[in-house]
């Protein structure tokens, strides 16, 4: 059973870490912080625009920020983006005060589900396929090494999912109050 204050969902694009958990937060009582929505929210605009016009070095310097600020609260579900674990300053924040489920999802199925996706810049190019199974060989290790729990999401619906993970969290997270 380990100990924290926060749950955080990490994975690639398309595992279900935005709805599954909305769901999943809704079910264990937990306010819902996706990080990409509030970069939006507090930017005005979408991440592909924040991409456009300050690079992904730009964007790397919100999540940073935001991950910073959101870690230091409790009772929260975090879902980041995919690439929120490239920054070790990152990886250490959402270590040091959350519970950390790795969402896997096979390339078949993150195609499947992104095809027609355009709120996505890094899967822009022409060869999506080519792109993501470059990304899960990249981040796949850092997603691993970095969770407390891998969840298997491939081929589950939203729901099925997040009752599964409730489930597991059960026996798995223990839910504290943050000092
Ligand atoms: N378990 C699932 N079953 C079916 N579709 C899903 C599932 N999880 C996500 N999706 C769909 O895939 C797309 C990407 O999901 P999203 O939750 O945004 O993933 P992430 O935040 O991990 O990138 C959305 O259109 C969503 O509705
Ligand atoms: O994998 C990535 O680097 C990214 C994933 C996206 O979030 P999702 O994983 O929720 O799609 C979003 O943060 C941005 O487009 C970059
Ligand atoms: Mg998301």
């Amino acid at each position: 059973m380990n100990p924290a204050p926060n749950l955080v969902l990490i994975g690639p694009m398309g595992a279900g870490k935005t709805s599954i958990g909305r769901k999943l937060a809704a079910r264990l009582g937990l306010d819902f912080v996706d990080c990409d929505h509030r970069l939006e929210e507090r930017t005005g605009t979408s991440v592909p625009v924040i991409f456009e016009c300050e690079g992904e070095a730009g964007f790397r310097a919100r999540e940073t920020a935001l991950i910073a600020e959101v870690m230091q609260g409790q009772g929260q579900l975090v879902a980041t983006g995919g690439g929120a674990v490239l920054a070790e300053e990152n990886r250490r924040r959402l270590r040091e005060r959350g519970f950390i489920v790795y969402l896997q999802v096979s390339v078949p199925q993150q195609l499947e589900r992104l095809a027609r996706d355009r709120s996505r810049p890094l899967l822009a190019g022409p060869d999506k396929q080519a792109r993501l199974e470059a990304l899960a060989q990249q981040r796949g290790p850092v997603y691993a090494a970095l969770a407390d729990l891998a969840f298997d999401a491939d081929g589950l619906a939203v729901a099925t999912a997040a009752d599964r993970l409730q489930a597991l969290l059960e026996t798995r997270w223990q839910r504290t109050e943050a000092a």
